[in-house]
């Protein structure tokens, strides 16, 4: 079964060469958008693809790096195309998303609620969900900030996709020991306390199997000056495409 990456946006929330932290998500008749985030529409447009052509938009939290586009998603949608974007979210999420961030700019005529706006399929953290015959996605719910719900992905059962998140060493342990995971896509920041974020120090103490797997996005600007600082973890690169 052939899955293939490519991120629309490979850097962190202040990041301005490589846009934000969004990927592409691709089977032969599947493509998942995880996360929408302010330079989506933008990073969509200079790859050449449509919003029509994204099956679905899976989000992990409501920061702006990680849903700031949805509103344009939407109503291009809607103008352009003439049909509401598939929406997947945590059912824990489908509030805040609405009432904290979109419902703002989206309220129209025709627009009173997230469900007016996307074809929204919520999802229960830790029941693994077919989005397509190759494609299955399990949330994960991992600490970001207190007090504001983040999930992490498990992908087909074998790729993990942090979310935001801080250092969750059991957990990756877990994955790959117990549960099968052969790649990790994770998030990481250059400079230690890690506070909200897991610090590349923090990952260079994975066993060397585990960091092996890793590979690392959402990082700052200055990015090239970590370039042979990361052990055997590598850096994944603006629409570069990647096969899983
Ligand atoms: O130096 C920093 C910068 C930001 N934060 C916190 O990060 C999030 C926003 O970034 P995301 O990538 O969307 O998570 C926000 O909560 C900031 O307070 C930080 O802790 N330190
Ligand atoms: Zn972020
Ligand atoms: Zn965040």
């Amino acid at each position: 079964m052939s899955l293939s990456l490519q991120m629309l946006g490979t850097g962190g929330a202040f990041a301005k060469q490589y846009f934000n932290n969004n990927a592409l998500l691709s089977t032969e008749d599947f493509t998942l958008l995880i996360d929408c985030g302010i330079t989506a529409p933008m990073s969509l447009h200079q790859i050449g693809k449509t919003p029509d052509e994204i099956n679905a938009i899976l989000i992990t939290h409501i920061h702006g790096d990680h849903v700031g586009g949805l509103e344009e998603f939407a109503f291009r949608m809607k103008f352009q195309y003439k049909r509401k974007p598939v929406l997947y979210i945590s059912e824990k999420l489908v509030q805040p998303l609405w009432e904290n961030t979109l419902k703002g700019g989206l309220t129209q005529e025709g627009i009173s609620s997230l469900e007016d706006a996307f074809e929204v399929h919520t999802l229960i953290e830790g029941v693994p969900c077919p989005l397509s015959p190759n494609l299955t996605v399990e949330l994960i719910q991992t600490p970001h900030i207190p007090g504001k719900d983040s999930y992490s992905l498990y992908i087909n059962q074998e790729i993990f996709y942090s979310a935001d998140m801080t250092f969750q060493p059991e957990l990756l342990m877990k994955l790959v020991r117990e549960r099968g995971c052969r790649t990790i896509l994770h998030e990481v920041q250059f400079i230690s306390p890690g506070a909200v974020h897991t610090t590349l120090d923090e990952l260079r103490s994975l066993p060397e199997d585990i960091q092996q797997m890793i590979y690392l996005m959402h990082y700052a600007d200055d990015m090239e000056n970590y370039v042979g600082k990361t052990g055997p973890m590598q850096f994944l690169r603006q629409h570069e495409i990647y096969s899983l």
